[in-house]
């Protein structure tokens, strides 16, 4: 059963918003930390996030502040919810306002590009007082502010922490599964990003629903060889943050992975492409990390390496599927 919980949502995008928006809807005392102390006052005076998720009314009694310390002072539960690349500098940052009793629950879903850590790692290692979860799944942040129904994970390593912010973050348009396979669930989360590049990258070039599907079947495929490799249980794979996650990033027009595929299929630059969407593209870092960690534990997987020559060896998209389908001939 929930009780009210002061709730710090670090981090002002489209993800920490609508999480902020539907935990104060449901009982929570929520207060969103945003870096920029203009994106604050917006927040305030219009009561939207105009930049970020237009549209969606943000409810009396969701605070809002640029102070690091009065975000976090009292929060039982803090949500990290700042793009990969910013959340160790955003961890070391607040880490000397946070204690033993806080759950710090991480909600981007990346690897760390130079370490190839997991980002649940890089969290424990800069505020190792917290106790660190990971809140994965399905989940477009347009959706859930419109309590549109949806099921995620909570996961943690200690299975009592995660039972704690699932029940604190239920209700009934969000229902939460714990894990406690971190490794299976950030993996998944991160890799899918990689996917929905593909994904959007064959619509693009005007493929059809047989080479998506291709994509996302052969995608999980190699998404869980790597996250076995690495410790991570086949199980998860087949969960909300494996094949449930690629699902929706692969096929819904919110998804700015897919997005980026689609422009980056028409021909687009990367720069011209990361510049159009404007939000977070997380699958443009994570390729990198998913290409070194494969070469790293002998893992194949070949539309991981053609989306990382697509984008970073100036190799021709369509030229990139043509050489994947005529790979050697292989058993299932
Ligand atoms: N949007 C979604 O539907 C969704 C759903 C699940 C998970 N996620 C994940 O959540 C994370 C955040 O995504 P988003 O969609 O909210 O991104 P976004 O692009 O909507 O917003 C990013 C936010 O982070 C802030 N930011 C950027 N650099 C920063 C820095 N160096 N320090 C502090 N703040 C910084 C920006 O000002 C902005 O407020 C990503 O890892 C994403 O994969 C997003
Ligand atoms: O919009 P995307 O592609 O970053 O995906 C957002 C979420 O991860 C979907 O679960």
């Amino acid at each position: 059963m929930a009780t009210v919980k002061k709730v710090a949502v670090i981090g002002s995008g489209s993800w920490g918003t609508a999480l902020a928006v539907m935990l104060q809807k449901h009982g929570h005392d929520v207060v969103i930390w945003s870096r920029r102390q203009d994106a604050v006052e917006q927040m305030e005076k219009e009561r939207e996030n105009k930049e970020y998720l237009p549209g969606v009314l943000l409810p009396e009694g969701l605070s809002f502040t640029a102070e690091r310390e009065k975000a976090v002072k009292d929060a039982e539960i803090i949500i990290l919810s700042v793009p990969s690349k910013a959340v160790r500098q955003t961890a070391i940052d607040f880490s000397p306002y946070l204690n033993s009793n806080q759950v710090l629950v991480n909600v981007a879903k990346g690897l760390e590009e130079i370490s190839l850590k997991r980002l649940s790692q890089v969290i424990q290692e800069c505020a190792p007082q917290c106790q660190v979860c990971v809140l994965s799944g399905p989940s477009h942040a347009e959706e859930v502010a419109r309590e549109i129904p949806t099921t995620c994970l909570i996961a943690s390593e200690n299975a009592e922490t995660a039972k704690m912010v699932q029940e604190e973050f239920m209700n009934p348009r969000f229902r939460l599964y714990t894990n406690t396979d971190m490794v299976g669930v950030e993996m998944g989360a991160a890799l899918k990003n990689v996917m929905a590049l593909a994904a959007g990258i064959s619509d693009g070039l005007g493929f059809g629903d047989n080479t998506k599907a291709a994509i996302m079947t052969r995608g999980i495929a190699e998404m869980s060889r790597l996250g076995i490799e690495m410790g991570g249980k086949l199980e998860t794979f087949a969960g909300l943050s494996g094949i449930g996650d690629l699902i929706v990033t692969c096929t819904s027009m919110h998804s700015r992975n897919r997005r980026a595929g689609i422009l980056l299929g028409k021909g687009k630059s990367l720069a011209e492409t990361l510049a159009e969407i404007k939000m977070v593209v997380e699958g443009v870092n994570t390729v990198q990390a998913a290409y070194t960690l494969a070469k790293e534990h002998n893992v194949e997987m070949p539309i991981t390496n053609a989306i990382y020559e697509v984008l970073f060896q100036g190799k021709n998209a369509e030229q990139a599927v043509l050489d994947l389908m005529s790979r050697h001939g292989k058993a299932e």
